[in-house]
């Protein structure tokens, strides 16, 4: 379809069809994620699109959070029940906050604001709800909330911003999560080697990448908690500390078969690929009612951090089993926050013995930026995309653009 512009038409939109037509863009990429450590600011250069699409990362930062923003956003953090005065509140909050911190990087960087294309923001999850998790026989459908918003970044920062990813996957039969696919495939793809991109952040997820570039084939999936429940308990169990240093909390202890079994005894595990879940299920709850099944409640804070180390490599394992079969065998290129646990990694490459191991930095990407790149390649492909069936075909995996736009005036 071909379309004329006609005058008057709103200056915004028109700069939006000349950014589309660029034979290069400009966008930052913007992730907070479940481990609500900091927003990730990438700074990319997109030039094409599609299986054509060339990235650049020019800059890139996390801004850590301060404590009271971790406490705003952990009130209404994945729970069933919360005040909606604090929720409306604090959508319009961060959305005002990660406008100035996307000012702020700018600044640090030396860059003015009128020389980006275009923001594209993930916002922060607060609940997500696929069907196989909520489970309410009176709501036949998958949600997620993000909230952050966008309105309130492009003003501030008078840049076009792209927001609420998530939605229309779901709206076309997705379940909202994981977006990765949609950007692995264009950047990552390899002929000739069958690949998973393996995140490692508060829940794990890969995508698979086959060696035949069939984009029918291609998917990615959540595989279980990553850091999530490590995080939490050791807040809960080492006072001072937000995560588990570099793993050496639970590789002092010893892994406890008994709850590790009553851990995994979930229908999520063997349920098919795709699927999704959050901390709403992978919660210290979850964690208890696990320790109680098993007669475990008073095992060590380091042998439970053991415990909850092998789970989370295990649902790497189960995953990669349902996707491959058993002994999978593939190039696996790890990133996010928990690729810097050497006992996390230790276990998974334990679990995988088949598979070759590297970070993302060997695809040309920092395994710690990778997430926040992946939303300046969805942004890059909603501007000037012509789609690329990704899965096509397959149920949860829509073939669709994705995200809402933004206009700074
Ligand atoms: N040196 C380290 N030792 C152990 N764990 C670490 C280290 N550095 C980071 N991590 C882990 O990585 C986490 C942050 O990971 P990441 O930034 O990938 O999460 P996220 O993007 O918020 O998660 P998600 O992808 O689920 O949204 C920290 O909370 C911590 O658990
Ligand atoms: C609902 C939601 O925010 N999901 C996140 C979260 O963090 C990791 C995992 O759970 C993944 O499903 C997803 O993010 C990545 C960026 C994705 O959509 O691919």
């Amino acid at each position: 379809m071909r379309y004329q512009y006609l005058s008057p038409m709103n200056p915004h939109l028109a700069r939006l069809a000349h950014i589309a037509q660029q034979p290069s863009r400009r966008i930052i990429g913007l992730m907070s994620g479940t481990s609500l450590d900091g927003l990730d600011v990438a700074l990319c250069r997109l030039e094409g699109s599609g299986t054509a699409s060339q990235l650049t990362l020019e800059q890139f930062s996390t801004v850590p959070y301060e404590d009271e923003v971790r406490t705003r956003i952990r009130r209404v953090f994945a729970q069933a029940e919360v005040s909606l005065e604090e929720l409306t509140l604090l959508n319009a909050w961060l959305g005002k906050l990660h406008g100035q911190l996307v000012l702020d990087c700018l600044q640090s960087w030396g860059i003015s604001p009128a020389t980006i294309d275009a923001i594209a923001s993930h916002g922060q999850t607060v609940y997500h709800a696929p069907q196989h998790q909520h489970q309410r026989p009176d709501y036949p459908l998958n949600a997620t909330l993000q909230i952050g918003d966008a309105d309130h970044l492009a003003v501030r920062t008078g840049v076009i911003t792209i927001s609420d990813f998530r939605q229309k996957h779901i709206a076309a039969g997705g379940e909202g999560a994981p977006l990765a696919a949609y950007g692995d495939y264009l950047l990552y793809s390899q002929a000739g080697e069958e690949r998973l991109l393996l995140n490692l952040g508060g829940i794990a997820n890969f995508t698979y990448l086959p060696a035949s570039l069939n984009p029918e084939l291609v998917f990615s999936t959540d595989v279980g908690p990553g850091n999530t429940l490590l995080d939490a308990f050791v807040r809960e169990l080492f006072p001072g500390h937000h995560f588990d240093p570099n793993g050496e909390f639970a590789a002092a202890g010893t892994i406890h078969q008994g709850l590790l079994n009553a851990l995994l005894a979930h229908d999520f595990f063997g349920a098919g690929l795709p699927k999704t879940t959050g901390p709403e299920l992978f919660s210290p709850a979850y964690v208890r009612a696990a320790q109680q099944r098993s007669r475990t409640e008073n095992i060590s804070s380091h042998d439970l951090l053991a415990t909850l180390t092998e789970f989370s490599a295990q649902g790497v394992k189960q995953a990669a089993e349902l996707a491959f079969g058993p002994e999978p065998q593939a190039a696996v290129y790890v990133s996010g926050g928990g690729m810097h646990n050497p006992t996390l990694l230790r276990a998974i490459q334990r679990l995988l013995p088949a598979c070759r191991f590297a970070d993302t930095n060997v695809l040309g990407v920092a395994p710690d930026a990778k997430e926040a790149v992946l939303f300046a390649v969805l942004a890059n492909e909603t501007l000037c995309g012509s789609g690329v069936a990704i899965g096509a075909g397959r149920q949860r995996i829509p073939a669709v653009s994705l995200g809402k736009i933004s206009l700074p005036g």
